[in-house]
């Protein structure tokens, strides 16, 4: 056997996302273009953050995987998910099979707003049970003890089990969301903006949390605006603009290493407190309004004329004047 299919049998690719669009047809026959072109693979027991500037179609993408998208989107492309059963394509499937054998059995959703995911009448214990019976279908003889499994896999303390969501911190509110997302032991967990509101201890702890769920061997999608967070857990780093990823890099090099490669991906990084602090100068551009080329050459210092036609995306990097490795 050669090094390489070594390699290759080692990793075992949940989820393959190629060529992905989403567009929303909005009044008089505009559109928004919400999701370019966007493709990546995510293997078992990976994390990969998405990172970019608010609005830039990150939790778009996310529902599109979810089969969440709102009637006015239309896509192209396809998000084929390994993980947990026979391949299916997330953009094809239709709703029964999507409600039935992919939300929170193949695709677990770690979300936002705690608060809003749980039910706030009925206690962590309850709400646990009911999701074991219903996914997992524990017999109820078992439920108390898989309830209490399922807490301790999220650190979630047995003995705020009988509390109700408002009787929970901020960060209890996180775990327990976390204990019902990994309930159906799902092969994949997406989680969007997981650490959006906590203090930077609770970041840090909810970041830990979720990097263990893959070090159990889950893939994991983290998409955030907090690269420390991602820095922290994330084995590769997606950067998106405008709707497309502009780079794809292993979070080693994009963190330290040789650095972010894309202008966009590098002034990211430059933003934070602890590097140059310097933000990226301008706004991110309308989506219903994009340019034919480069979205970013507007705010871009190192743009020419060669930025009115796309770059295209190497697997890697999409930029015409990538920047020099090793300044990060
Ligand atoms: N149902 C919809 N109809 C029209 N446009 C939409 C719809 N949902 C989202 N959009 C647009 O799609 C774009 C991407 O939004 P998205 O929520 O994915 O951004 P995001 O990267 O997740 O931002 P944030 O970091 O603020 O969460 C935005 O311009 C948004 O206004
Ligand atoms: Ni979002």
């Amino acid at each position: 056997m050669t090094e390489g299919a070594v390699t290759e049998a080692a990793v075992t690719t949940v989820l393959s996302v190629r060529g992905l669009s989403v567009r929303f047809r909005m009044r008089g026959g505009r559109h928004i273009a919400a999701v370019t072109d966007v493709s990546f693979d995510l293997a078992a027991g990976e994390c990969l953050a998405l990172v970019g500037e608010s609005g830039c179609g990150k939790s778009v993408l996310a529902s599109a995987l979810l089969g969440l998208l709102p009637g006015n989107a239309e896509t192209a492309g396809g998000a084929v998910l390994h993980g947990g059963g026979d391949p299916v394509d997330l953009l094809a499937a239709d709703e029964r099979t999507l409600a039935r054998t992919v939300r929170g059995r193949r695709i677990g959703l770690v979300p936002q707003s705690p608060a809003a995911h749980l039910t706030p009448v009925r206690t962590v214990r309850a709400q646990l049970a009911e999701t074991l019976r219903e996914l997992a279908r524990t017999p109820r003889r078992e439920l108390r003890a898989a309830t209490e499994a399922a807490a301790e896999r999220a650190a979630f303390p047995l003995g705020h089990l009988d509390r109700y969501p408002h009787e929970l911190s901020g960060g209890l509110a996180q775990r327990a969301a976390t204990a019902l997302a990994l309930v159906g032991d799902a092969p994949l967990l997406l989680a969007d903006e997981p650490t959006t509101g906590l203090d930077r201890d609770l970041v840090d702890r909810t970041a830990d949390e979720l990097r263990r769920t893959a070090d159990d061997g889950r893939a994991l999608l983290m998409i955030t605006h907090d690269l420390a967070a991602a820095e922290r857990i994330a084995d590769r780093v997606a950067v998106m603009y405008a709707g497309r990823v502009v780079e794809l890099a292993d979070a080693t090099s994009y963190f330290g290493g040789t650095g972010p490669r894309h202008p966009y991906a590098r002034g990211l990084l430059d933003a934070l407190p602890e590097r140059a602090f310097t933000p990226v100068p301008g706004m991110p551009p309308e989506l219903g309004d994009l340019p034919d080329g480069c979205a970013f050459a507007p705010r871009c210092a190192r743009a020419t004329g060669q930025c009115g036609t796309l770059p295209p995306f190497d697997g890697r990097v999409a930029c015409h004047h990538l920047e020099e490795p090793g300044r990060a």
